[in-house]
């Protein structure tokens, strides 16, 4: 269907690379534990140093309590002399045991902190992000790629604590090896490298398979949401999509479970070989400890310590693999949340900029030039000059496509233009403080968004930043005409608008268009820009509408709006119109009609179809 793009699959993952950035993968591990929870943190960090430590003490003890059996002597004295080691081994192993719980009860608490915290950052600088980048693709691939890394990050801990156990005890292990015999520590390397291989090779595939199929995986999402989403539901039911998009479904599933397919066969294959390899290499070990033995190299007391600290040592090294593997695994999606948090800082709204006039007279375009990113026939603005002057209503007109939502998204900073600039008097909106600029802005887009929550809610959330007052509310749906639409609900303002919930209602079109109106005037910007705010309303909601507007407008609140109904504009002080990006002419309605341009020629069109003639009744 259009979606799939699996060019930019990239990894740089190798076995120098993993080790060389275990360090800076444990710090970060231990830097969002410490961001997440300081307490937490600590006593994780040092219950784990601690139960190392332990596992190395208890290893020396089992060397002096074989040492003590193995030697000469009655039986008694060999027993009484292991007590003391014996006695020092309890201590150490209830030491370790009580350290492994504080190290579970803090870990616990730690992990669902971390992530709420990654979760929180990613959802705060993502809707700090410009509009274009959240229609850029790139970055809503980020987004989503992005999104795994806080239950990574979740994750991490837990592993990190793992791999600062694992790395403890080896080192505890090899330690104790060494002295037992040097020879002995290749060969342990030898019988864990193959785990380390099989594991780094299989989490390699799964990470670029990831990033391969994520797109794939969101679409794959989407049909199986459209499918059942309350929308779509007419139009799957009447034009019979339902089995389309099912095959589609099945397609992308297919293609998925292919790959997950590819995927098991290749781990399947690595393991085996792996296992083949870790075999030979234990039987070269023990053959290495029989030879030193029967050389009479090593005592027998030595060669059961080495024994268990080759299995103490192996396992360790073993787990370490393994969990530097996942850790690794998982700080590949922490590393694209970082990406994202990088990404998103630089793409994020600026924050300060020169101040807007208190009292601006006019908002000007000057020769600007705009294009949506990607292929584009011709710019969707094309040097435009223009003047809104504040303080009255100007209408922008023009046909499908010339570029008047465009215009407005520019002018309400949406958007920076290309080329040329957007003055507010004489201060230039792409070097102003956004927020301000946004404060005096109030906006009802063409598909505004219909919050799945109370209707209450539905107009407060035109300035969310300020406590709501039921004066403010009331005023606001008067200015709608939206008094009606509320009382029709069950409950009122605290009618739920999601009819898929439980006590949901859902309103009709045009209610809702009365609701978004309120919702704009409910922000009292002092710029109002609506655009299309009558297509939903019957001919008599129209009127009133275009009313409540004008009354607006003669109280001193600028209106910028966007209508394909041209008797509306009558009223307007100023009319733009635009063709085909560029604008075409402007004037006052009446100068326009005379000119006889684009926008007569579309005023007659227009009321052409209100002078046809009404077919009279038959008779009888
Ligand atoms: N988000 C977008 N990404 C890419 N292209 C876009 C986007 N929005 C609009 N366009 C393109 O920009 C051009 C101008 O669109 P715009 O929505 O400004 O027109 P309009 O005059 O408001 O049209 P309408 O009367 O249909 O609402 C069109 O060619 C459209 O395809």
């Amino acid at each position: 269907m259009g979606w799939n793009q699996h060019r930019d699959a990239f990894l740089e993952l190798n076995f120098r690379a993993m080790v060389t950035r275990l360090p800076t993968l444990l710090r970060s591990s231990f830097e969002l534990a410490w961001q997440a929870d300081r307490r937490a943190a600590r006593i994780v960090l040092a219950a784990e140093i601690g139960r190392g430590m332990a596992q190395a003490v208890s290893l020396l003890a089992v060397n002096s309590v074989l040492g003590r059996l193995i030697t000469g002597g009655a039986i008694e004295d060999r027993l009484r002399g292991a007590v003391p080691a014996l006695v020092a081994m309890a201590v150490v192993m209830l030491f370790g045991t009580l350290l492994r719980a504080a190290s579970t009860y803090a870990t616990g608490r730690l992990e669902p902190k971390v992530e709420r915290v990654a979760t929180e950052l990613y959802l705060e600088r993502a809707a700090a992000v410009e509009l274009a980048a959240i229609e850029d693709h790139a970055f809503h691939k980020l987004l989503d790629t992005a999104q795994y890394g806080a239950s990574s990050a979740r994750r991490m801990i837990s592993y990190a604590t793992r791999v600062v156990n694992a790395v403890i005890s080896l080192i505890a292990a090899a330690s104790v090896l060494t002295v037992l015999h040097p020879a002995l520590l290749p060969l342990l390397a030898t019988m864990t490298l193959p785990s380390a291989w099989s594991a780094l090779t299989n989490a390699r595939r799964r990470y670029e398979s990831f990033h391969i199929w994520v797109q794939h995986a969101r679409a794959g999402h989407l049909i199986s949401e459209l499918l059942t989403e309350p929308a779509a539901a007419p139009e799957i039911r009447v034009h019979g999509v339902g089995p389309f998009l099912l095959r589609h479904f099945r397609a992308m599933s297919e293609a998925a479970e292919a790959e997950q397919t590819r995927l098991a066969r290749l781990a399947a294959r690595t393991g085996l070989i792996a296992s083949a390899w870790t075999g030979l290499a234990t039987m070269a070990t023990y053959a290495t400890l029989g030879g030193l033995l029967l050389s009479g190299a090593m005592a027998l007391s030595v060669a059961g310590t080495a024994v268990i600290a080759i299995r103490t040592g192996s396992s360790s090294l073993d787990s370490l693999v393994l969990e530097i593997n996942a850790l690794h695994e998982e700080a590949l999606f922490v590393g694209d949340l970082q990406k994202l948090y990088v990404e998103a800082a630089e793409r994020a709204i600026p924050v300060g900029g020169d101040p807007l006039p208190e009292q601006p007279r006019e908002i000007r375009f000057e020769n600007v030039t705009f294009s949506y990113p990607g292929e584009s026939a011709r710019p969707a603005l094309d040097d435009v000059t223009l003047t809104v002057p504040l303080g009255g209503i100007v209408a922008l007109v023009g046909e499908n496509g010339s570029g008047k939502t465009t215009l407005i998204k520019l002018l309400a900073g949406l958007y920076t233009p290309d080329a040329g600039r957007i003055m507010w008097d004489d201060v230039d909106a792409a070097t102003a403080d956004r927020h301000q600029l946004a404060e005096r802005v109030a906006m009802l887009a063409q598909d505004f968004k219909r919050w799945p929550f109370t209707a209450r809610v539905n107009v407060a959330v035109g300035r969310s930043s300020a406590p709501l007052t039921e004066e403010r509310m009331a005023t606001s749906l008067a200015e709608a005409g939206a008094e009606d639409v509320v009382e029709n609900l069950p409950r009122g303002l605290d009618t739920l608008l999601a009819r898929n919930f439980s006590g949901g209602h859902e309103l009709s079109g045009g209610q809702w268009q009365r609701l978004g109106i309120a919702r704009a005037a409910y922000r009292r910007g002092r710029i109002l820009v609506v655009d299309e705010p009558t297509a939903a309303l019957d001919a008599r909601a129209e009127l009133e509408v275009f009313e409540k507007i004008r009354a607006l407008a003669s109280a001193g609140q600028t209106v910028i709006l966007i209508t394909h109904r041209l008797a509306s504009v009558r009223h307007a002080d100023l009319v733009h119109v635009l063709d085909r990006g560029r604008l075409a002419e402007s004037g006052t309605p009446e100068e326009l009609l005379a000119s006889g341009g684009i926008y007569a020629e579309l005023y007659s069109l227009q009321a052409e179809q209100f002078r046809a003639p009404v077919p009279a009744p038959k008779a009888g």
